[in-house]
């Protein structure tokens, strides 16, 4: 009904800043669009679910999102596909697994610090009635 409908504004809010102050940090830059295929060709082949920033922005408006949870689940493959597509000792390797581990760790902190418990119980109630 209509108080629903305000809440899953609200999330959209959130969850639309949140992203935003990912894209904007110059860490997380190689997370921020869909890696071009025609430049790296066997991405594909090795990374099943491609998952970007700007993609879970246009997901967020798209009302693909109803909690957090499916969110952070989406954040969560960015970070883990670049872990598996970048796996060797190499220096460049690991620049950009540190800065895996670097939005894993800011996303799950701000969650921890920013989100609502009784508004995600809220959306999440939301999401089982549907
Ligand atoms: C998004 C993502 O995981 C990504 C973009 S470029 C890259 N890896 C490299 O460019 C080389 C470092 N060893 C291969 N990984």
């Amino acid at each position: 009904e209509e108080q629903e409908e305000d809440t899953l504004r609200e999330l959209r809010l959130f969850l639309r800043n949140v992203t935003e102050r990912l894209s904007q940090d110059k860490r997380f830059k190689a997370f921020t669009k869909p890696v071009d295929i025609e430049e790296v060709p066997d991405y594909i082949k090795v990374i099943r679910h491609p998952m970007d920033l700007s993609t879970i922005l246009s997901k967020v408006d798209l009302h693909k999102y109803v909690t957090v949870r499916e969110f952070v689940n989406d954040v969560d493959l960015i970070w883990k596909n670049a872990l598996e597509y970048n796996p060797d000792s190499d220096p460049s390797d690991r620049q950009i697994r540190h800065r895996a581990c670097a939005l894993k760790d800011t996303t799950h902190a701000i969650i921890r610090d920013e989100l609502d418990e009784d508004f995600n119980r809220i959306c999440e109630q939301i999401r089982e009635a549907r």
